[in-house]
């Protein structure tokens, strides 16, 4: 496949290179491929890039193929080489080679080497054959671990020890061992003589990304619900069944990790009778990770889950669950077809923008893209259709064909955000790219809310409304990793409101009932009848041994008991009303400390409850901080004065000056902290003339600096506010 050097390529072309598929992004006219440019010289820009991305260096061979480009073609290269090293296979969404990918040549030319060519027909499946399903657990049960095994045995990806989490695409993922956005994949499966396609969606299990639980759910007729035979039902086991139980779905119970030492499937059933009132019967034991009873669970999807109900016939009507953004194509996006088909080439209109677009490609995710000749009636997958705008597609519009208009989907109850904090570029020069990272980002993640903010000390900025704190640090990763941008984030706070009382603000803001997302424009008391705070109906599930430190630490927390049920002679499930403000930092840390690891935390919203909160400024030598201005119940204000004032004292590294930290209420001053000064001599030890040793510790001391962020007179880490303000676990 390596073309050597005059070899005319066409765009789109797919061709191996150092070992894996490489799509050829060059312009339209016939234009001189030097094929093996992607072999560069050692040290050249090309070869830099390469090593940057973690590609192998260049096999010597190329270097007799490729003559030395000169200087000149090399920097009017450079950009083309970087476009198309970024640029993935469309059949591969990583560059690197993916671990479901058969190892030789053969069969990665087989797979992507021609897509076009390749098309599949999925007429083959009417409605009758196919099944929908989610895989929901509680995190750590097994889902994605389920969901290779079920890959696995229908031929979907290849049996090899490699094949861990494969749908777990994102390197945060991969890096957390979590899963964070649900991922869909088609697998083909003959039964009893019928062929079956089963459209899979793999989801997160963590509460802060239930919102993608809740969208997977929308493309479904049923669920496995998967619970660890060792934990037995955990907080998200009882969150992820109730939004399964009202979205109407067939739940199909698995207990997994039968395999393990301490693993007590019988327990584990009772405890799903009890709570959920499934017989015991109906529940599969299965070991996903040695692949024991997994071919049972397949024949449980078929037996259990109903096919959609809908028909080819029908005009066109394709709900879109979830989106992402292509450099090259714009957006894919993922879609669910409740009517109709669809095809290259037809027109189609968006319901929310009534927009028109022609079909590019659609094609079924197994997991990588798959293009196939048309997409029916119950199937799902995803459209490309020349969407260039990340704000033309919006997750939970619906698609009908041109002149066939059609009643739009309910679409998906929007995110409510938890946690608001501000971002700001680390400099102001970046806020351009940021803001197109941002609206790229929040197409693929939708539950991020948006809005524009401005701040005296870091400059133009957005408050973002994430759905935890988790959720946030996840967002900020994707961010760097997936975009390269690096940003400030202010401390998190959660949404709360006031009842105006006086005639000026409620002509000001136009309402009477205001949200306060941001701590700076916390309104005067003198001004509001009420305040509000946000609460959530927290669960938590326990070994019965942790229950009195448990309610303890809730009381601390001022949570109202509601109820609480023994789920078996050992775990007890209690309920709590928690203002949100006191669990979104630091209480699941609190919780697992307590509890030895052993309880599980899960809450849903519950509306607003008055109330006396007050407004904290932080100030450093006099100075107020704005980014760390906090809203606090008044019970708390001292206790929390101290610990943000003695928290900064050790964020804040000792400087020339002595530094003044003190918390205040208005005017008043109610804690106080104090930082000597100091300026470390980092080259003191250095004696002798070890000049090398020197500039790199000058150069490390230059580093740790850039990490800083002058607020007034005093340098504040960027890391700082997340770390002052999360709590230390209760002991
Ligand atoms: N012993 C044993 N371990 C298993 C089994 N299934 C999964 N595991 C392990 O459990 C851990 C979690 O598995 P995952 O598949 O990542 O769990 P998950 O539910 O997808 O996790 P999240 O996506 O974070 O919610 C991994 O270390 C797996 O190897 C099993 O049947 N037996």
């Amino acid at each position: 496949m390596a073309r050597g050097y005059g070899h005319f390529r066409k765009p789109g072309e797919h061709f191996r290179c150092a070992g894996r598929c490489v799509q050829w992004r060059g312009c339209s006219s016939p234009r001189r491929a030097v094929g093996s440019c992607l072999f560069p010289r050692r040290g050249s820009e090309e070869g830099r890039a390469r090593c940057e991305l973690g590609l192998p260096s260049a096999p010597p061979r190329c270097k007799r193929v490729s003559p030395a480009p000169s200087a000149m073609a090399l920097a009017g290269r450079t950009a083309m080489w970087w476009a198309r090293l970024r640029s993935p296979c469309p059949c591969a969404a990583p560059l690197c080679l993916p671990p479901w990918l058969p190892a030789g040549p053969a069969a990665c030319e087989r797979l992507y080497s021609s897509p076009g060519k390749e098309k599949l027909d999925m007429s083959t499946y009417p409605v009758e054959n196919i099944r929908n399903f989610s895989i929901i657990a509680h995190v750590d049960h097994g889902k994605s671990t389920l969901a290779d095994r079920l890959l696995e045995i229908t031929g979907t990806i290849s049996k090899t020890a490699r094949n861990k989490q494969v749908l777990d695409k994102l390197q945060v993922e991969r890096e957390r061992g979590i899963t964070v956005k649900a991922q869909s994949a088609s697998l083909f499966y003959s039964h009893e003589g019928v062929n079956y396609l089963l459209n899979l969606i793999d989801t997160p299990g963590h509460v802060d990304f239930s919102y993608e639980v809740s969208r997977s759910l929308s493309a479904c007729q049923g669920v496995v619900l998967v619970v660890d035979a060792n934990e037995g039902i955990q907080a998200q086991t009882v969150a992820n069944f109730y939004l399964a139980f009202e979205a109407q779905l067939a739940i199909i119970p698995v207990i997994n990790k039968i395999d393990l030492k301490h693993a007590d499937p019988e327990r584990v059933e009772k405890q799903i009778e009890k709570v959920f009132d499934i017989p015991t019967d109906e529940c599969v034991r299965i070991s996903a990770k040695q692949g024991t009873n997994v071919e049972k669970v397949l024949q449980k999807i078929i037996e259990k889950i109903p096919p959609p109900q809908c028909n080819t016939a029908d005009p066109l009507k394709a709900l879109v669950f979830d989106s992402t953004f292509d450099h090259y194509r714009g957006v894919i996006a993922n879609i669910a077809l409740f009517g109709g088909e669809i095809q290259k080439g037809h027109k189609i209109v968006s319901a929310h923008t009534k927009k028109r677009y022609e079909v590019n490609e659609v094609g079924i995710l197994t997991p990588n893209e798959q293009p196939t000749l048309k997409l029916y009636a119950g199937q799902v997958g995803y459209v490309i259709a020349g969407m260039k705008e990340v704000t033309e597609a919006q997750v939970g519009d619906t698609l009908f064909l041109y002149k066939q208009p059609v009643e739009p989907l309910p679409g998906f109850k929007s995110a409510k955000p938890m946690v608001f904090a501000g971002m700001y570029p680390v400099d102001q020069t970046e806020y351009n790219n940021l803001k197109s990272a941002l609206e790229k980002l929040t197409l693929n993640d939708s539950s991020v809310t948006i809005h524009r903010d401005s701040s005296l000390a870091l400059g133009a900025g957005w408050r973002l409304g994430f759905l935890g704190l988790l959720h946030m640090e996840v967002f900020n990763q994707r961010l760097e990793q997936e975009y390269n941008m690096s940003v400030i984030l202010t401390a998190p706070t959660v949404p709360y409101k006031a009842i105006l009382s006086s005639a000026k603000l409620i002509k000001e803001h136009g309402k009477a009932e205001i949200t306060i997302i941001n701590p700076a424009q916390f309104p005067d008391k003198i001004s509001v009848s009420e305040y509000l705070e946000p609460t959530v109906l927290g669960t938590i599930v326990t070994p019965q041994e942790y229950i009195g430190k448990i309610i303890v630490l809730c009381q601390d927390r001022r949570a109202v008991q509601k109820d609480i049920l023994y789920i078996d002679e050992h775990r007890v499930m209690l309920k709590y009303l928690f203002p949100l403000n006191e669990i979104v930092l630091d209480f699941y840390d609190a919780l697992k400390s307590l509890s030895s690891g052993y309880a599980s935390f899960d809450y849903e919203d519950a509306g607003y409850q008055a109330a006396d909160l007050i407004k904290m400024d932080i100030l450093l030598n006099g100075n107020p901080v704005e980014e760390l201005a906090t809203i606090t119940h008044s019970d708390k204000a001292y206790a929390t004065g101290k610990l943000l004032c003695e928290r900064l004292k050790d964020a804040i590294p000792r400087q020339l000056f002595e530094i003044a930290i003190q918390a205040a209420i208005g005017k008043r001053i109610i804690a106080r902290e104090t930082l000597k000064a100091y300026r470390k001599n980092v080259v003191a030890k250095c004696y002798g003339g070890d000049i090398t040793r020197r500039m790199k510790l000058l150069k490390r001391q230059a580093e740790g600096k850039k990490l800083m962020r002058k607020i007034g007179n005093v340098e504040v880490p960027r890391d700082a506010f997340i770390r002052v303000l999360k709590r230390e676990p209760d002991k």
